[in-house]
């Protein structure tokens, strides 16, 4: 893994790991020298031993090394996250690739599941998730914030957001405010993938009720025990708490996350043009399977016109993400609308999505509802793909095995001069369509493949050759995003913006990444990446206008990374923007001197 990258000013970068007077001092504890232990007054409550955080962190791996499920090692690190973050954030980007599918999907999934039952019992101040907001006190939403502004260090302050009501975890359905696991993952992320200080990042759950009984059912749940409310309610309240937010972090970056369909659309037709927002399932999503369906079709074989593309599930993801494909078809291959448009069909849980299939459509299927199948309706998918023949299968369908072995076989079939491009996108692996292995071995390892949650490699029998899956996961993109829009302060974010960081994660590949069919570039290296894409997503802020920080516009405009006009944005970017982009990364402290040497 590429080292994690350095602020060149370690004191603001550390400021708010800094013990603040009014606060708790940061938990070091074996790692603080004697004499701090001493002017402390810690002496004698630690064992005698001193050890540095490379020991600590050798430590707390060798820890959750030792848990048996990959639950208890979720809970376990939530642990060690509101001890001692640094040591957290640490471990987490050292093995990043390991401990990405515990604290992210597939674990959180469960982790929300029994969110209720796991809670632990430190209580704030010690620790602070978020923000927990209640329908009934959204009129107190001023107090509730400033609640959580005393929380936080001295100096630190909320300047990126995840937001959500847990009316649609993953593909798990409603978890009401159980969901809650779903921000403080994202945001681990955020600071894990592209460097936001953890404690400038918020984690909010709206808990507007579940409709789900289970949870209104079980007695350890936490929410409000009472069914979601209408939607103009719905929309007043979120209003209530979004204007709150805004009034007491001006600028502060929102992102929407797993709101069912109607209110993850509604919410961003509402408030896209008024606050820097963006939502994380349509156009986060939309753009990293974007991203890999540009690597998917250079590899496939036939040209990107010849593609034929069915959707199976029809949510706010699966319109989204097609939307952001008809748009590049129509930007950079320069296929009519119209055309490119028919090169995409859904299948929902009544079949093929047609305009005469006789039940009204939710109002996002419309679209991309067919008028060309002359009557015939197709029930499922089978039907559907014998009528389509298609050469790109995209599941968000929360169908487990929906691609099973009949299915699978069948595409590959039919693509015998394209390789099929199978992505399997429904989380966690309880709803995914068909694993990597399924994929491989029943397309005789032909397939080109993304997943939305992580799946193990596979080495193909008969070669010993080791494939990696590409992780179609909006980890890739919503990171930098934040980044991006944290230094740029664009005004809101654009469709433009976010097709520039298609462009750029597609251009991320390595020359070996791509010699061996990837589509993504590997975890590893995602911190490098997100420079890379965060580095483009503020060329493109700059170049469409939209950017305030005087600082990064004048950067831009004084290395100019191509001439790109801001309807075909490329992705590309500036080695000088590249490097500030990367100073800016936050990353966690060396030493316990890196951390104390200016505070104590
Ligand atoms: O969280 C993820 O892995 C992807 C995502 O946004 C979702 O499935 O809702
Ligand atoms: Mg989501």
């Amino acid at each position: 893994m590429a080292p994690a990258v350095k602020n060149t000013d370690s004191t603001a970068t550390n400021a708010c790991l800094a013990p603040s007077p009014s606060k708790k001092p940061l938990s070091m504890g074996t790692a603080l020298p004697y004499e701090t232990r001493t002017a402390m007054h810690l002496k004698g409550l630690v064992p005698s031993g001193v050890e540095d955080f490379a020991a600590q962190e050798a430590r707390a791996y060798e820890q959750l090394r030792n848990k048996g499920t990959d639950l208890e090692k979720y809970i376990f690190l939530s642990w060690l996250r509101n001890t001692n973050l640094n040591l957290f954030y640490r471990m987490v980007l050292k093995h990043l690739k390991e401990i990405a599918p515990i604290i992210y999907t597939p674990t959180v999934g469960q982790a929300c599941q029994e969110f209720s039952h796991i809670y632990p019992f430190l209580a704030p101040p010690a620790a602070v998730d978020g923000l927990y907001v209640p329908l009934n006190e959204v009129d107190s939403i001023d107090e509730i914030i400033a609640n959580y502004k005393a929380s936080i260090p001295e100096g630190c302050r909320p300047e990126t957001t995840v937001i959500t009501d847990g009316s649609r975890i993953l593909g798990l359905g409603d978890l009401g405010m159980n969901g809650m696991g779903i921000p403080v993952g994202k945001l681990q992320l955020y600071v894990a993938a592209a460097g936001l200080d953890p404690n400038n990042c918020l984690p909010i759950v709206l808990d507007f009720g579940t409709d789900n009984p289970k949870y209104l059912e079980d007695p350890l749940y936490l929410g409000i025990r009472q069914k979601r409310p209408a939607d103009d309610e719905f929309y007043a309240a979120t209003e209530k708490v979004l204007n709150g937010l805004t009034r007491a972090f001006p600028g502060i970056f929102i992102q929407f996350e797993d709101f069912n369909t109607p209110h993850a659309f509604g919410l961003l037709d509402q408030w896209r043009d008024r606050i820097l927002c963006f939502n994380d399932d349509i156009q986060g999503t939309g753009s990293v399977i974007l991203a890999g369906f540009i690597s998917a079709i250079k590899l496939a074989g036939i040209p990107a016109a010849d593609q034929r593309v069915l959707f199976v599930g029809a949510g706010s993801a699966g319109v989204g993400v097609a939307k952001q494909l008809v748009d590049y078809l129509v930007l950079e291959h320069k296929i009519p609308e119209e055309k490119a448009k028919a090169m995409f069909w859904f299948v929902d849980s009544r079949g093929i999505i047609t305009a005469d299939r006789g039940d009204t459509l939710a109002d996002h299927k419309v679209y991309f509802a067919r008028s060309d199948n002359n009557g015939v309706q197709c029930k499922n998918l089978e039907e559907a793909i014998e009528f389509v023949k298609p050469t790109a299968m995209i599941g968000l369908s929360t169908i487990y095995k929906a691609f099973n072995e009949k299915i699978l076989r069948r595409v590959n079939e039919i693509n015998t001069v394209a390789r099929p491009i199978i992505f399997p996108l429904s989380n966690p692996k309880t709803k995914a369509e068909c694993t990597f292995e399924e994929a491989m071995q029943f397309t005789d390892n032909r397939v080109l493949f993304a997943s939305g949650t992580a799946f193990p490699e596979y080495t193909i029998p008969s070669t010993n050759d080791t494939r990696v899956p590409g992780q179609g996961n909006n980890m890739y993109v919503f990171p930098p995003i934040g980044l991006g829009a944290k230094l740029a302060k664009p005004t809101s974010i654009t469709d433009s913006m976010i097709f520039a960081v298609s462009k750029a994660l597609s251009n991320t590949l390595s020359a070996d990444e791509i010699a061996r069919g990837e589509l993504y570039p590997r975890i590893e290296r995602i911190r490098e990446t997100s420079a890379q894409v965060a580095a483009a997503f503020v060329h493109q802020a700059v170049r469409e206008g939209l950017a305030q920080d005087q600082y990064w516009v004048d950067l831009v405009n004084a290395n100019p990374a191509s001439s790109a006009t801001s309807e075909i944005p490329d992705g590309t970017y500036s080695q000088a923007v590249l490097d500030e982009v990367t100073k800016n990364m936050w990353a966690p402290a060396d030493s316990v001197h890196q951390v104390i040497s200016t505070k104590l």
